[in-house]
């Protein structure tokens, strides 16, 4: 087997998308040196932790055909050579560097204006998200004292399950290093209202590119609320089909997890929910106005939302991240009895995520 000093080698002959100085490209004779290269384009520094995934992989396909990302690092503690070498091939904007282990994780991270991760270990059927926490909530650790030292202004967005912890998590970790500012940390809860889009158009005989659900509070079972009164367009739905949608968006990722058998969990819906999600920070951070999406972020009474320090919300994104979490609105009876159920949850989880680096 390929030790990890041998691989790291291979990983930098090909992580500087050409070739490093001075080593001459196989038979041709050409050094780096001479290629015509001018480096990487304007636009932002993207890095994926968790990138040779069952997610990490699409999404950072899909990142690199991003017109607004122009370096893309790919690192994961397995794998990632293989991975970068075969995206760097793609003729779009974006120059690919990838990063192995734990030795490259500084290098992978500084400079970054936007840190996406989905490393950690997903579900088997017969399991919660919460029974991640002992193996992801360490890997979320690590990153993000890397990222607290490497790239402390980066935007991040936080995949690894169980979000309801691992955002917590994160804002202690950048607590302790005194990085911490709400408004670059989101947890990714894109998925959620992908589904929810998806499964209301189905019931409405709508395209769901036409419809937009705000799905609030968590991501996990009951945490996941979906404001069935506040869809565009807007429209009426009976009982029936309340009970059936809420279900239906609630365990959308155990459907998805028993349906793979113990192959894992979405990673292709996934990838796709959070390039969109990521393509929307990044036009906030280039200055678009009006861009609002959903996501879990820190949180305050005083806002209009509830008591609990976190809770996915609808956010407006702009140049330094989470500029406006906007309030609950109006909930009906069906969703004010939903909210209390999530926020026990919610308020659990987060306490757990909260003393893991606290203990
Ligand atoms: N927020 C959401 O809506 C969703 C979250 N997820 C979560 O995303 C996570 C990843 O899922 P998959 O990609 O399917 O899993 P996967 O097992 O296919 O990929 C995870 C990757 O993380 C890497 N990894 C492990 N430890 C690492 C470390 N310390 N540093 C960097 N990379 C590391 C692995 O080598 C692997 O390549 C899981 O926790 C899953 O539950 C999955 C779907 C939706
Ligand atoms: O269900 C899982 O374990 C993965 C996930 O978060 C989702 O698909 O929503």
């Amino acid at each position: 087997m390929e030790s990890v000093a041998d691989a790291s080698r291979r990983i930098s002959r090909i992580s500087s998308h050409l070739l490093p100085p001075n080593i001459q490209m196989e038979g041709c004779g050409l050094r780096r040196e001479n290629c015509r290269a001018k480096g990487a384009a304007p636009g932002f520094k993207v890095a994926v932790l968790g990138a040779a995934g069952g997610i990490g992989q699409p999404l950072a396909m899909l990142m690199k055909m991003n017109p607004l990302v122009s370096v893309l690092h790919l690192y994961d503690v397995v794998n990632s050579p293989g991975v970068t070498a075969d995206i760097s091939h793609m003729d779009t904007g974006a120059v690919v560097r990838g990063f192995l282990g734990q030795s490259q994780l500084e290098d992978a991270l500084t400079g970054m204006d936007l840190v996406i991760i989905p490393a950690g270990v997903p579900r088997k059927p017969g399991m919660t998200r919460d029974d991640l926490f002992n193996i992801n909530a360490s890997i979320v650790k690590t990153l993000c004292e890397g990222i607290a030292k490497c790239c402390p202004n980066a935007i991040v967005n936080l995949i690894s399950n169980p979000v309801n912890s691992t955002v917590p998590i994160a804002a202690e970790v950048f607590k302790k290093a005194g990085t911490f500012d709400p408004k670059r940390l989101l947890g990714v809860t894109m998925l959620d209202v992908v589904r929810a889009n998806t499964f209301v158009a189905e019931v409405l005989g709508l395209d769901p590119r036409d419809v937009d659900v705000p799905v609030v509070g968590g991501h996990a079972g009951v945490t996941i609320l979906p404001l069935l009164s506040q869809v565009k367009p807007p429209c009426a739905f009976n009982a029936k089909e309340i009970d059936y949608l809420t279900n239906r968006i609630q365990n959308g990722g155990t459907e998805v997890v028993e349906a793979k058998a113990g192959a894992g969990s979405a990673t292709l819906s996934m990838a796709y929910a959070a390039v969109k999600f990521a393509d929307a920070c990044l036009r906030g951070l280039r200055g678009d106005a009006g861009i609002i999406q959903c996501a879990f972020v820190a949180s305050q009474a005083s806002i209009g939302v509830t008591e609990l320090p976190f809770f996915a919300s609808k956010v407006r994104l702009g140049r330094s991240g989470v500029e406006e979490v906007h309030p609950l609105g109006p909930l009906n009876e069906y969703e004010r009895d939903g909210l209390e159920k999530a926020k026990k949850e919610l308020e659990a989880s987060i306490q757990k995520g909260v003393s893991f680096i606290r203990k």
